[in-house]
C-alpha cells in the first residue's frame, strides 16, 4: 500500500503487527502542516477496533513529519464473520481501505487541530459571508449568491467539489485548483471577474468573486433579446476579444469561451469572463487535453486530438460571434464542425454585414495555421468601427425589460442556503443538458447540420438555442475515430452510425451534473463545526 489521502498527506507502506496480530501501527508521512504542538492524541472507533492517532511534531518543525495510526482490537468485542475469525484481524486490505475513507475527513479535522482554526476554513467563511440562494451551475460547480458581511458587498460563491479538480497548482505553496490560480493570475484584467477569497473544505473549494449587480450572462441575455444587433454584438465581442488578449499575454488560456461563460453587467454594459475551470497556462506547444465545451471546439481536436492554444482560441470566439448575432451556434455537433468548410460559407440566419461575416469566416478557418490571430480579430476592421454607448444600445424596450427582470430576481433570492429545500432546488435547474445529441437537446435545432448548410429549413429560423450546453468529457479515441471517418465519409448510413456509437458513449463519459449531493456536501461542512468543537477537547485532553 502506498496511497495518496489527500494532497498533503500519504500514507507509506509501513504496516507493522504485534506478535499477536490483535494491533497494527502504520506510519503517515505528514507533508504540510507542522505547527508547535508536541503531542496529540486522538482515539477514533474503526469496526472492531481503536483507531488511536499519536501524533509527535517537534516544535517549529521545517521537514516533514511522521505519525502513527494504533489500531487495536477492542477486547470486549469479536465478530467472527465481519472480517476475520477469532482472534484473526481484518485482512490488511480491508484496513487499508477503510483507513483511507476515515483518514482523508480526519486528515482535515487533523489540520485545524495542528494550525489552530484555519484562516481559509469553512467556520472562517461563514463568519465572512452570508451565503444565499443558487446563481447558476453548470457541468461541475455551483454558484451561489452571497453577501460580504463586513460592507455588504454583492459576491458569487463557486463551490467545486473536490473529487471534479482535474488540474492543480500552487498559491503561496498551498496546493489549489487550477482554477483559482488561473483567477488569481488575472485579477488585473478588468474584463475578467476578480477573485476575492477562496476557502478550502474537505469536500472542495469555495472561491469568492465579485458579483456586479444587476447582471445576467450572455447566454440569457442573447436567449431573452432572441438576437442582438449588430452593433451590439460588436460592444459585447470587442470586449471579449480584448480580455482573451490580455489573458494570453498572462500566459492564461480560458479554453471554455462561451457565451455562458460572460457575465454583463447591466448598467455599464461592461463584460467580466467567468469560469477558468478548464483555464490553464498557455504554452507554445500543442494541447492534448481538453474539458471545454465541444461545440465551441475547434476541428483538429476532433480530428488529431491536438489543438493549438490561441488558435483553439480565435475558433472559440468565431463560435461566440456567430452565435451572438444569429442567436445559435454554427455547428450542431463533431461532424459538423469538421465538414461544414467543406460546403460553403455558413448560413447566415439575420441580415449581417460583410465585415463581420469575413471576421467569422476567418475565426472559423478549418486549417489552424490559416486561422487569423487574436491580434487580427482586434484589427479587424468590424472591430474597427466606431460602436455606440451602452445606453443608446439599450434604449429599446427588450433590453430594459431585461434589466428589470433582473433587478427583480435578486429580491427575489433572499433565502439562505440552509432554508432552501432540495425539491426547490432541484426544481429551479432543470436546464443544464448534455450535448449529445438527444432530441430535444440543447443542440437540436441548434446551428445547422450539414445537410442543412445551404438550405436553412425555415422553421428553423425562428428557433433560438434554449438551454445552456455543459461540460463534456473529452472524446475518446473511439470518438474521435468516429467524427474523423463521418468527415471523410459523409454519407448519410455512416453519420448516423458514428453519431449514434458516439452517443453511446457520450452516455458513460459524460460527468454528472451536480446535484443535491454538493448542496449536502455544503451542509455537512456548516455542521463540521460541531465536529471540530467535540475535535477540541481531544486536543486539551
Ligand atoms: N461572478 C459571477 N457573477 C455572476 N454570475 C455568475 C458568476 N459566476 C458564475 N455566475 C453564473 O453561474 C453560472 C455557472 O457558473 P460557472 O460557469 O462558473 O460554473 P461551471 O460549473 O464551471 O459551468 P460550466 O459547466 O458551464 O463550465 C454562470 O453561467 C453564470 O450565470
Amino acid at each position: 500500500m502506498n496511497q495518496k489521502v489527500t494532497d498533503n498527506y500519504s500514507l507509506h507502506s509501513s504496516f507493522s503487527s504485534s506478535p499477536s496480530a490483535s494491533s497494527y501501527v502504520i506510519s503517515v508521512g505528514l507533508h504540510t502542516y507542522c505547527s508547535d504542538f508536541s503531542l496529540i492524541f486522538i482515539v477514533f472507533q474503526l469496526s472492531e477496533f481503536f483507531l488511536c492517532y499519536y501524533i509527535n511534531i517537534p516544535k517549529s518543525t521545517k521537514r516533514p513529519v511522521s505519525f502513527q495510526f494504533k489500531i487495536t482490537r477492542q477486547p470486549t468485542h469479536s465478530s467472527p464473520g465481519a472480517s476475520g475469525t477469532n482472534n484473526t484481524p481484518m485482512t490488511l486490505p480491508v484496513l487499508a481501505k477503510k483507513m483511507k475513507k476515515l483518514a482523508s475527513l480526519q486528515f482535515f479535522n487533523l489540520k485545524l487541530l495542528l494550525n489552530g482554526e484555519s484562516s481559509r476554513g469553512f467556520s472562517k467563511f461563514k463568519k465572512n459571508y452570508k451565503l444565499k440562494a443558487e446563481l447558476g451551475r453548470g457541468g461541475f460547480g455551483v454558484v451561489y449568491r452571497a453577501v460580504r458581511t463586513c460592507d455588504n458587498t454583492l459576491v458569487a460563491v463557486k463551490f467545486i467539489e473536490r473529487s471534479n479538480v482535474k488540474e492543480w497548482a500552487r498559491i503561496n505553496g498551498e496546493q489549489v485548483p487550477m482554477e483559482i490560480c488561473m483567477l488569481a493570475k488575472c485579477s488585473k484584467i478588468r474584463g475578467v471577474i476578480r477573485l476575492l477569497d477562496w476557502y478550502s473544505i474537505p469536500e472542495g473549494f469555495l472561491i469568492v468573486m465579485e458579483r456586479p449587480y444587476p447582471c445576467i450572462d450572455m447566454f440569457d441575455f442573447i436567449k431573452g433579446q432572441g438576437k442582438i444587433s449588430e452593433e451590439m454584438a460588436r460592444f459585447l465581442f470587442r470586449q471579449i476579444a480584448v480580455t482573451v488578449h490580455e489573458c494570453v499575454q498572462n500566459r492564461v488560456l480560458h479554453r471554455d469561451l462561451k457565451d455562458e461563460n460572460v457575465v454583463i453587467d447591466l448598467v455599464t454594459g461592461s463584460t467580466k469572463l467567468i469560469d477558468f475551470g478548464a483555464a490553464t497556462v498557455l504554452r507554445r506547444s500543442q494541447y492534448s487535453d481538453f474539458q471545454g465545451t465541444r461545440l465551441y471546439c475547434p476541428p483538429e481536436w476532433f480530428l488529431h486530438s491536438l489543438y493549438l492554444g490561441r488558435e483553439a482560441a480565435v475558433w472559440s470566439l468565431g463560435v461566440l460571434l456567430y452565435n451572438s448575432l444569429n442567436g445559435r451556434l454554427p455547428f450542431r455537433n463533431e461532424k459538423d464542425i469538421c465538414t461544414a468548410h467543406l460546403l460553403g460559407p455558413l448560413p447566415f440566419f439575420v441580415p449581417a454585414s460583410a465585415e463581420v461575416k469575413d471576421l467569422i469566416s476567418k475565426c472559423l478557418t478549418f486549417d489552424p495555421f490559416q486561422r487569423c490571430s487574436l491580434e487580427a480579430i482586434l484589427n479587424h476592421p468590424w472591430m474597427k468601427q466606431p460602436s455606440l454607448s451602452w445606453e443608446l444600445l439599450t434604449k429599446n424596450k427588450n433590453q430594459k425589460k431585461t434589466t428589470e427582470k433582473m433587478d427583480k430576481s435578486d429580491d427575489h433570492h433572499s433565502e439562505t442556503l440552509g432554508e432552501q429545500s432540495e425539491t426547490e432546488e432541484e426544481r429551479s435547474h432543470p436546464t443544464t443538458v448534455s450535448i449529445c445529441n438527444q432530441p430535444g437537446s440543447a443542440d437540436e435545432g441548434v446551428g445547422s447540420s450539414a445537410s442543412s448548410l445551404h438550405t436553412p429549413p425555415k422553421k428553423q429560423h425562428k428557433e433560438h438555442r434554449m438551454a445552456k450546453t455543459s461540460l463534456l468529457a473529452p472524446p475518446t479515441s473511439i470518438e474521435m475515430k468516429a467524427a474523423v471517418q463521418a468527415s471523410k465519409t459523409p454519407t448519410q448510413f455512416n453519420v448516423h452510425t458514428a453519431l449514434k456509437n458516439q452517443r453511446q458513449i457520450k452516455k458513460h463519459h459524460s460527468p454528472q451534473a451536480p446535484n443535491s449531493t454538493v448542496l449536502t456536501a455544503l451542509r455537512r461542512a456548516m455542521s463540521r463545526e460541531a465536529q471540530n468543537r467535540i475535535s477540541g477537547v481531544f486536543s486539551q485532553d
